[in-house]
């Protein structure tokens, strides 16, 4: 299955031939492959690799996510998909569930009966799932699959950057020094893997007086700009703290005025990064 000719970094990759772990399925064309990350939870990767799949579709693009969160899977129901499953073709391969608006998404929720069934799997099944979603996946044709990273450096996030060939990730923070520190070794582990890192996005970064419009920093974490410093990243948006980022959930529903402009600069800066502007 192994093919450069088929594979999103076809040829542009540093990886020894003999040596590449990456499987790809000959009947998928994906040309951009985007991994959001953070390394700490909660901070909102599954929100944000959403909204950056919305962005990207609203373009024109094809596109898809791949719920790589296996344990705590938010995207089905983020997409309004929660009573959708996937299913299989003749040729034995999962067909991923469609948005309206025509996103494909893959994700274990869409797998099992009840979407609030605990998975209770040890690391190397979780991984394998992760690789199937990659290789057993019928996604077509794509300009750019989102991949929504679970928490954490260990075994799957591994498993991503080792047989998945990535184009660039999209790290996501929130304004404390934990987080910071967390996320730090997310990117030293991405460019120790020689995975680039597109750059990271602030989120709930400040909130914003619905009195006087200031915008209020929430957190007192340290100073972004001394940490993009520090570990040498791209600064793609800080994206405020906001009530209607929750309604994400209802099928339909629009990227929240508040961010749409921060959303839309995240994106260029995304698609210039990949070389696709
Ligand atoms: N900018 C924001 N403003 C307000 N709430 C937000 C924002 N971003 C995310 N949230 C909320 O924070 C919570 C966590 O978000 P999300 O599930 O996207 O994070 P995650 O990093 O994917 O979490 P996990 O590590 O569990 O996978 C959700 O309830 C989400 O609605």
């Amino acid at each position: 299955m192994s093919n450069c000719n088929t594979c999103p970094s076809n040829n542009s990759c540093n990886k020894n031939k003999k040596e590449c772990n990456i499987e790809n399925n000959p009947r998928n064309k994906i040309k951009n492959v985007i991994g959001v990350m953070s390394g700490k939870g909660g901070v909102g990767k599954s929100t944000i690799s959403v909204l950056i799949a919305k962005e990207l579709k609203s373009l024109g693009y094809k596109v898809g996510i791949l719920d790589a969160d296996i344990t705590g899977p938010s995207i089905p129901r983020l997409l309004g998909l929660k009573d959708k499953k996937a299913t299989m073709s003749i040729d034995k391969e999962i067909l991923p569930v469609e948005t309206k608006d025509g996103i494909k998404v893959i994700s274990l929720n869409l797998m099992i009966d009840n979407e609030d069934d605990p998975v209770i799997w040890r690391g190397p099944i979780v991984s394998s799932a992760v690789k199937q979603f990659w290789t057993d996946v019928l996604w077509g044709e794509l300009d750019y699959l989102i991949i929504d990273m679970p928490p954490g450096t260990g075994d799957v996030a591994l498993t991503v950057m080792q047989f998945i060939p990535i184009s660039g990730l999209v790290m996501v923070s929130i304004p404390q020094d934990l987080v910071s520190m967390i996320v730090a070794k997310a990117v030293k582990m991405a460019r120790t893997s020689d995975v680039k890192v597109i750059g990271i996005v602030e989120n709930m970064s400040y909130i914003v007086c619905p009195d006087c419009n200031k915008k209020i920093k929430l957190f007192n974490g340290e100073n972004i700009d001394n940490f993009l410093k520090e570990m040498d990243l791209e600064l793609l948006g800080e994206l405020p703290m906001i009530a209607s980022i929750s309604n994400l959930e209802r099928e339909h529903e629009e990227v929240p005025k508040e961010i749409e402009e921060s959303l839309k600069e995240i994106v260029i800066k995304i698609e210039k990064s990949l070389d696709n502007k």
